[in-house]
């Protein structure tokens, strides 16, 4: 049995997300789902009475233990789906509500707690709503920067990356308005997330050699300067360096065409200048299967590449693939870092 096949020594931690979305009854599908699968075990923090009426919503019949510890998880998840805490809301799929929305940032909380401190492999978080926890005290613009304060790093420490089996796209600024974008896209923050990209891929995905490509900001990469000069000012002097330093690394290229099925051949990672040109690519190619995985954290983290869908939840149409795909990614990266 090769290192990276051996089974986690540790459950997955997954957060409840919104229990007005659609992350409970898609917890409780990849559960059932769990063998086909073959996902890691995982617990869920808090939300038993959520989960149970969301899996009856859907027509699922599943058990539900409560656990004291998460090692138990790792036994119980044969059978059940293991729950730690006692923390519980109404279950009102579509209509979310401040109750929703303290369960939701303590199951977040906790469960990166608990991943932080080692008690879980890695934590995987179903989606929240930034607007209803900004309401119950939540100050960070998403999870990824609430994962890099929880950890103790710099917000720039924590990159987002979106990946699924067509491609993998890094957005370099993420949630900031677009008028802020040229402001934020700095050499440094180019170097800096570039460099993090390049172990984790490493690291993390046992890539021995990431090939690289950056996008640039303007349309055709600025037509030597005619729409723009970020990339004269700004991104290739980036790219220069980081190609001294020996990354494989090539760019500016016009973010339209790098998206085409050829390009996409020929680099492992694309690190686009901004939130919609990375996300939109990767959610028109992959959206049942992306992973949003935060990179350059000391704690393995994924997470469904959609969010809290309040528009279908509860009616037994949510995909739970993306969901499934973040558990078999968190296990895939939790086990080549037991490996190593
Ligand atoms: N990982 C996360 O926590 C995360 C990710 C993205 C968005 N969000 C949040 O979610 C909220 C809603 O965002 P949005 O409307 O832009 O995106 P969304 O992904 O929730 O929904 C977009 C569309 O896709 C559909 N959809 C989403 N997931 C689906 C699934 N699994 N199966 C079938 N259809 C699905 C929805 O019904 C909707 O029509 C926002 O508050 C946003 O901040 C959270
Ligand atoms: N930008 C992400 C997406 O659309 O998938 C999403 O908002 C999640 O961000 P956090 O993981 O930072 O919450």
């Amino acid at each position: 049995m090769s290192a990276l096949s051996r089974p986690l020594a540790r459950p997955l931690a997954v957060s409840l997300g919104d229990p007005a979305g659609i992350g409970p009854e898609i917890i409780t599908q990849a559960w059932v789902d769990r063998a086909v699968e073959k996902l890691p075990a995982f617990f869920v923090v808090g939300g038993a009475q959520v989960l149970a009426e969301a899996a009856k919503a859907r027509g699922l019949h599943v058990e539900i233990e409560r656990i004291a510890a998460p090692e138990q998880a790792m036994e119980v998840f044969r059978t059940a789906i293991p729950v730690l805490g006692s923390d519980d809301a109404a279950y009102t799929p579509g209509q979310p509500d401040q109750s929703g929305a303290h369960l939701a940032l303590h199951s977040l909380v906790d469960g990166a707690g608990r991943t932080a401190l080692g008690e879980a492999a890695a934590l995987v978080t179903a989606p929240i709503s930034k607007t209803d926890l900004a309401m119950v005290g939540f100050t960070q613009p998403g999870q990824t920067e609430f994962l890099a304060d929880a950890c103790g790093k710099e917000r720039e420490d924590a990159v987002m990356m979106l990946a699924g089996p067509s491609l993998r796209a890094v957005p370099l600024t993420v949630h900031c308005a677009l008028e802020e974008v040229s402001g934020r896209l700095t050499k440094d923050l180019i170097l800096h997330r570039a460099r993090i990209v390049n172990e984790a891929l490493k690291r993390d995905f046992g890539i021995e050699k990431p090939r690289i490509a950056v996008c640039g900001l303007n349309p055709h990469a600025g037509e030597n300067g005619r729409f723009g000069d970020e990339e004269q000012r700004v991104i290739t002097p980036a790219v220069d360096q980081l190609e001294a330093e020996g990354l494989d690394i090539t760019g500016p290229h016009p973010g339209d065409a790098l998206f085409t099925p050829r390009a996409r051949k020929k680099y492992d990672v694309a690190l686009a200048m901004y939130h919609d040109q990375a996300l939109i690519p990767l959610k028109a190619l992959d959206f049942d299967e992306g992973v949003n995985v935060t990179l350059g954290l000391p704690i393995v983290r994924t997470s469904p590449d959609h969010g809290t869908a309040f528009d279908i939840a509860g009616k037994g149409k949510a995909d739970a693939g993306a969901m499934i795909a973040a558990l078999r990614m968190a296990g895939e990266m939790a086990a080549r870092r037991q490996a190593n």
